[in-house]
């Protein structure tokens, strides 16, 4: 079957000649979960950034159902079919919760923005009581919320999110991953970078590890923490962040 998103041999760093994804092969099915882990440095952001089209690829091929999508410009890749949700500064936190979706439905045809926007309101009911208030007044897991509900107003077949859980409390973090999980289940296949492995594994089909900017080992996610590579390869690079 045609997959949701692959990477297939991606080469991609930020300076020419100097490559932080190293030939990193990935492939995320329609509907599906698929988490990156791996130590800290490995690339997991920067092979997401590449696929998004934040960081420059000198090799291999990105397609979105089949489609090539490797060379296409951040800002055009909604209208592709794929979101990003960066780590930080993913809201206007001076704007409020209408705001921030009025301007995210601004890449829509003007007939289709008001009922994008009523969708995410169905899907976060907690958004919708707070239309009016400062997104930076909002709780981290709300918060999130935003940045993810901006993410989804385009419609978009593939998200991709670069560590959702950062920097909230515990509660919040599993607030987080089920809203992920409902966002799965209205049909969108979801990529994830994530330190928090355990939280994000619960949610996940597949993961991979990447390690040095290639991908080391891929399994399903159930039981990947107990596999004894996983623990070696955490480990031994004295990266246990999130394993415990
Ligand atoms: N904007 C940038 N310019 C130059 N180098 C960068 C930039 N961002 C990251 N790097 C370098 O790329 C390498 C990989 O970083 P990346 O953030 O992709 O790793 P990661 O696996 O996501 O790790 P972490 O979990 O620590 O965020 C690091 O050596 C980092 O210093």
């Amino acid at each position: 079957m045609t997959a949701a998103l692959e990477a297939s041999g991606l080469v991609a760093g930020y300076e020419r000649g100097l490559p932080i994804v190293k030939g990193a092969s990935i492939r995320l099915g329609d509907r599906e979960i698929v988490t990156i882990l791996g130590p800290n440095g490995a690339g997991k952001s920067t092979l997401i950034k590449a696929i998004a089209g934040l960081v420059p690829i000198s090799d291999g091929t990105v397609s979105l159902f089949g489609q090539r999508i490797d060379g296409v410009p951040a800002q055009l890749m909604v209208r592709r079919g794929l979101a990003f949700v960066p780590q930080t500064e993913n809201v206007f936190a001076r704007l409020t919760v209408q705001e921030n979706l009025d301007l995210a439905a601004g890449v829509l045809p003007r007939a289709r923005r008001a009922e994008r926007i009523a969708a995410q309101y169905a899907l976060f009911p907690d958004l919708a009581r707070a239309r009016r208030e400062a997104a930076g007044r909002l709780s981290g897991g709300q918060r999130q919320m935003v940045a993810v509900a901006r993410a989804l107003i385009p419609d978009p077949k593939v998200v991709m999110l670069d560590e959702p859980s950062a920097g909230l409390s515990p509660k919040l973090v599993g607030v987080v991953f089920e809203m992920l999980r409902r966002v799965r289940d209205l049909g969108v296949a979801i990529l994830l970078v994530e330190q928090n492995a355990r939280a994000a594994l619960a949610i996940s089909d597949r993961a991979y590890v990447l390690v040095d900017g290639r991908e080391r080992l891929e399994r399903p996610a159930a039981g990947l923490m107990d596999a004894p590579e996983v623990k070696a390869l955490y480990l031994g690079h004295g990266a246990a962040a999130g394993v415990a």
